[in-house]
């Protein structure tokens, strides 16, 4: 039986997060043999870049005020995610903040910030977050990824994967990875099945 295609308004400036949301969907729709409409995607992500007022407080507070935010912009349903990567030395830190740590210290200056401790355990974090359109109250999508901060090993060209080697990643760090063997255990491919999940029973 077909399904009504749907498509999503995902408010992201990062053109790396897009590309991988797209090509988890792809993948989904690709095992799900487009039989069971419990698991195959009915629904295309479109994409807005917005200026959003950034928070502070914890990875679930900077994502409602986020998907609120970017609701109220586009006037109607719209979904956000955010990325945190929590060290566990550091209680978490720096969490919903590694955008500005990575800028201001760089990969080498992520590993120096543990020097002084024994665990490298680091949390990956992915949360989307689903507005109805303005004024509806925020649902949350959480996905986590195990792993440790490394020294930087691979292409450099998102974010802090040279540094994060992943439990399940065998000895590879996300950037040594290819797309399909990080996006078949990471942060956000585990959020990403929730929301999919969640968007199929929508009416
Ligand atoms: O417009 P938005 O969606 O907010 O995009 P952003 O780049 O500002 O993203 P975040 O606020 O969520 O900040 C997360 C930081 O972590 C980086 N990041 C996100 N996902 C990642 C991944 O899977 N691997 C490595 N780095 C990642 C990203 O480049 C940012 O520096
Ligand atoms: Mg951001």
């Amino acid at each position: 039986m077909a399904t009504t295609p749907r498509t999503v308004l995902f408010v992201t400036g990062n053109a790396n997060k897009l590309k991988e949301v797209r090509s988890i969907l792809l993948a989904s729709t690709q095992h799900a043999g487009g039989s069971d409409p419990a698991t195959t995607p009915s629904f295309s992500v479109e994409s807005q870049d917005l200026d959003l007022p950034e928070v502070q407080g914890s990875t679930q507070e900077v994502a409602r005020a986020k998907v609120k935010a970017a609701a109220d912009v586009v006037g109607g349903p719209c979904i956000t995610e955010d990325t945190a990567l929590a060290f566990e030395a550091l209680g978490g830190l720096p969490g919903p903040y590694i955008k500005y740590f990575l800028k201001a210290v760089g990969l080498e200056g992520l590993n120096n910030m543990l020097a002084g401790f024994s665990s490298k355990r680091a949390t990956a974090i992915c949360t989307f977050a689903y507005s109805a359109g303005p004024g509806s109250e925020p649902v949350l999508f959480e996905g986590t990824t195990e792993g440790k901060i490394v020294p930087a090993r691979g292409p450099t060209h998102f974010g802090w994967d040279p540094v994060f080697e992943p439990d399940e990643g065998e000895g590879r760090t996300y950037a040594e990875m290819d797309g399909t063997a990080k996006n078949a255990i990471s942060h956000r491919y585990r959020a990403l099945e929730k929301l999919r999940k969640f968007l199929l029973e929508q009416k």
